[in-house]
């Protein structure tokens, strides 16, 4: 790093299609080495503001700033990777052709060979781009956007089409990536992937910023628990229902699994109702669940 600015600066940023605000005033920093997913339900503006990061589309109003530059200078200067959802890969050449291109035209390049063996795609580099499959492709996606030494990488949902080994090998990848003090900013709709992987998350919702923090801080934001336990004989559901606290119950068969936003007192209404629940457990909630309160809760706030 040769700057103190930040590597990312949103400052109010706006981009409206027609009546659609695809991006609402968003204000955003991201330091130097942060591992940083953004989640969102479909529509929520994820693929809007990495376009508007990458100097792809223009904001309405506020600035971008990436490295306290404007974004094509960012991105002239090789500082920023990119892998996007919709990047078409050229036909009729070879993945090393590709890649060679790639490496070629950035400012800071690494060698051919050691990209493709990196993005796992050295034994399919004789390979026609337009010939492989979902997964490979994304692959050859992540060795574009890796094949020179940038400070910023953004990945708009890299792991689509990945199959389970291969999106560990490319995680693994991607940390080393960080370890090695870059920026990674991906869009994904795997939380478990957030969870895991960011070191913060960013939930957008209707081109806001609802959230911003780590996966635990999200998770505590939603508020709520899990309560699971299992009832004998034929269970009475209402008034189970009537439960206070409660954000969700569902029953099937013995197992009851709800959610409160006060444990303790939904558990000690519980007992009051002379039920003896087995296998009694309490937890938070994952951040997919949390995720879900959060936007769902946003949405009941709009309507
Ligand atoms: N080129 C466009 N013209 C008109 N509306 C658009 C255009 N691109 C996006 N939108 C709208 O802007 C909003 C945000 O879209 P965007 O693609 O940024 O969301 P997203 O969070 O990436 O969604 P997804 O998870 O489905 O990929 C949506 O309502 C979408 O319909």
């Amino acid at each position: 790093m040769t700057t103190t600015a930040p590597v990312v600066a949103f400052d109010q940023v706006s981009k409206a299609y027609g009546e659609v605000r695809a991006v609402d005033g968003l204000t955003l920093t991201l330091r130097p080495g942060e591992t940083v997913a953004l989640l969102g339900p479909n529509g929520a503006g994820k693929s809007t503001t990495l376009d508007l990061l990458l100097g792809l589309k223009q904001p309405d109003g506020g600035s971008v700033r990436l490295f306290g530059t404007t974004p094509r200078e960012a991105i002239v200067a090789g500082r920023v990777g990119a892998m996007l959802q919709s990047g078409g890969l050229m036909d009729e050449v070879t993945v090393a052709e590709l890649v060679r291109l790639a490496c070629a035209l950035h400012p800071k390049p690494y060698k051919p060979n050691d990209v493709l063996a990196r993005a796992g795609v050295a034994q399919i580099a004789d390979r026609k781009v337009n010939k492989l499959s979902g997964g490979q492709a994304q692959r050859v996606r992540f060795a574009l956007a890796t094949a020179g030494d940038s400070d910023l990488i953004v990945l708009d949902e890299p792991t689509t089409g990945m199959d389970v080994t291969t999106r560990q090998a490319f995680w693994a990848t991607m940390r080393e990536q960080a370890d090695q003090g870059r920026t990674v900013l991906f869009a994904t709709h795997y939380l478990e992937e957030a969870d895991a992987i960011a070191d913060r998350v960013l939930v957008l919702h209707r081109g806001r910023l609802l959230a911003d923090g780590t996966a635990a801080e999200i998770k505590a934001k939603a508020g709520a628990r899990r309560i699971a336990f299992d009832l004998d004989g034929v269970i009475d559901e209402a008034p189970l229902r009537e439960l206070p606290f409660l954000t969700s119950i569902d029953i099937s068969a013995q197992t009851v699994r709800i959610q409160s936003t006060d444990a303790d007192a939904t558990v000690h209404a519980l007992y009051g109702l002379g039920l003896y629940p087995r296998n009694l457990e309490v937890a938070g909630l994952g951040l997919e669940q949390a995720f879900v309160a959060i936007t769902a809760a946003e949405e009941a706030k709009q309507s």
